[in-house]
């Protein structure tokens, strides 16, 4: 894995004044965002990028209420979020569009990702490893709902597991029914 690093950068937010630094990977350039207290066991959330909800604050899942979350609590007791380029579940935006568009129709999350030739999920996490080997990082607390998400992440020991429980609402609702009945998510 060829990944190029950027330099540290200050970034003053509306949820506190974080470090940032890029990670380029292929045409991949993702995000670590994390707080001047970093414990020895940080609390860590790795986001997948959600342009819908994160950007335009879609209400069809639960992706920018769970970020802005994440970014509060790093800013209030220390912690990093990693924010990896993995729209859609690692589908891209296109396809995304496509999957919510055969979702329209009445096919649920995992279906539509069906229809168009994917699976359910497509994401991988070794970037993950690396960027906290990079940090020096080899515990870690992990704010998820994911059982998959644990699973996947190696080379770091994932001492707990911090939920990361949202309030649903009238468009969701479906979409995190299918989340924790047919991939096992803990909400
Ligand atoms: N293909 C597809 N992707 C979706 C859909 N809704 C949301 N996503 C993507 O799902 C991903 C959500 O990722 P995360 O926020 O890391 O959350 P998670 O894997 O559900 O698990 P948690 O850590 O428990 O939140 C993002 O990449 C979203 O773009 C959908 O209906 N179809
Ligand atoms: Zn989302």
């Amino acid at each position: 894995m060829n990944i190029e690093i950027s330099e540290i950068a200050n970034l003053p937010s509306r949820f506190g004044d974080f470090k940032v630094k890029a990670f380029k990977e292929g045409h991949k350039e993702h995000l670590v965002i994390y707080s001047k207290n970093l414990d020895d066991i940080p609390i860590v959330r790795v986001h997948s990028e959600c342009l819908t909800g994160d950007a335009i604050g879609s209400l069809k899942c639960d992706c920018r209420d769970q970020l802005e979350y994440a970014l509060k609590m790093a800013n209030e007791t220390g912690g990093m979020v990693i924010y990896l380029r993995q729209e859609g579940r690692d589908i891209g935006l296109l396809n995304k569009v496509n999957a919510y568009a055969l979702q329209d129709q009445g096919y649920n999350t995992i279906e539509a990702n069906h229809q168009l030739g994917f699976s359910a999920d497509e994401r991988s996490y070794e970037i993950v490893t690396f960027i906290l080997n990079h940090f020096n990082i080899d515990k870690i607390r992990l704010l998820t709902n994911n059982p998959a998400k644990i699973n996947s992440i190696s080379g770091v020991e994932i001492v707990e597991r911090i939920p990361i429980v949202m309030e649903s609402n009238e468009y969701n609702e479906g979409y995190l029914n299918v989340k924790r009945d047919e991939m096992g998510h803990m909400i």
